[in-house]
């Protein structure tokens, strides 16, 4: 069976990134699966029994001060060697910033197609592609050369089965053009106690309803008694109330956890292709019409300001 490669998305801080054990699982209906760890000395090691895990049986450890950064230049060099010594079946890539960015530079290196934002992958090569804001399913394939896909975070449930797998390790070598842009400085943005939305198995997210950034603290509260993130609607963002890298929606993150809190959220068809996979919805809104309430499991028509306190006020009395 010829191998499939799945380029590893994962942190030091917070591990292997849930898109990979759902590519991982995409990827084992396709041919054996070999995961690409690109980062520092011993990424590969720290990351391997989590990757066994979820099926990979080979473990390429690309390692090096080229790839333990932020230039992705460096990254696609290293898949596209890769790819041509091995010859894979596909490569997945997660639809993240970085992985767009590593699919974009690869395809052009090797003069392939490149498919991206698929939910789904199916074993010749067809990627399921949600647009529209969900209003449409699109299958495509690339019509040159291997599949280069990148996978849409949240979109399958990762299925572990278990293996153990072999390490190779890679020489990167970065090229004269990967080296036209260096790092100048690392500002490390300030990171709280809350779960990465993408990653969080519960999240609260505010709309327009909450009225004021200051307010927000309504959502923060009852996401902090959760152990959850915080996530926002557009226009909650547009009008400032909280930060743009936290929007879910067609423009923004998607999301797929246990439990969804929409607040002040009148539920648009952009907004819920964020965040309509969720396993349980619960919408508070004080429009009993608001269609959020046509797809939330759980909803409360009232006042998010009198609503919202009261919950987080039973939510600690059982603590
Ligand atoms: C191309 C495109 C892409 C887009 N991408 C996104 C996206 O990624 N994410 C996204 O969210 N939107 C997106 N939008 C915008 C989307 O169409 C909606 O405008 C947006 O989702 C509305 O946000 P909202 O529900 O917070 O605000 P509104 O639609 O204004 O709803 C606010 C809700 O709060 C309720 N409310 C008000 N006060 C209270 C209160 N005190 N207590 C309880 N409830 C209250 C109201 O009844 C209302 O239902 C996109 C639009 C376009 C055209």
């Amino acid at each position: 069976m010829a191998e499939v490669l799945v380029v590893v998305e994962a942190s030091q801080a917070a591990g292997v990134k849930k898109v990979t054990l759902e590519m991982l699982t995409i990827a084992r209906g396709l041919g054996e699966v070999s995961a690409v760890v690109l980062g520092g000395e011993g990424a590969a090691a720290q990351f391997a029994e989590k990757l066994g895990e979820y099926g990979a049986t080979k473990i390429y450890a690309g390692e090096g001060e080229e790839v333990d950064g932020y230039l992705v230049a460096p990254k696609a060099t290293a898949v596209a060697e890769l790819v041509k010594l091995v010859q894979p079946a596909a490569v997945l890539i997660a639809s993240s910033q970085e992985g767009k960015e590593i699919a974009g530079r690869l395809a052009v290196k090797l003069d392939n197609g490149l498919l991206t934002d698929a939910v789904e992958v199916a074993a010749d090569g067809t990627a399921t592609q949600v647009v529209f804001a969900g209003a449409a399913i699109v299958k495509s394939k690339v019509t040159k050369g291997l599949p280069i896909v990148t996978i849409r975070p949240n979109s399958i449930t990762p299925e572990p089965a278990p293996a153990s797998p072999t390490v190779e390790q890679l020489t990167v070598v970065a090229t004269d053009a990967d080296k036209l842009t260096k790092v100048v400085e690392r500002v490390a943005e300030q990171k709280g106690s809350r779960p990465e939305l993408t990653e969080a198995s519960i999240v609260v997210s505010g709309g327009r309803g909450v009225a004021s950034a200051d307010n927000f603290k309504v959502v923060e509260e009852i996401a902090d008694l959760l152990g959850g993130a915080v996530g926002a609607s557009r226009a909650a963002v547009d009008s400032g109330y909280y930060p743009h890298q936290f929007q879910v929606g067609q423009t923004g993150k998607t999301v797929s956890p246990q439990l969804y809190l929409a607040i002040g959220i009148s539920g648009a068809i952009q907004h819920r292709a964020g965040m309509q996979t969720s396993k349980t919805i619960v919408a508070v809104n004080k429009d009993a019409e608001a269609p959020i309430f046509e797809l939330a499991d759980y909803g409360v028509v009232g006042d998010l300001n009198k609503v919202v306190p009261q919950a987080a006020e039973e939510i600690r009395k059982r603590k």
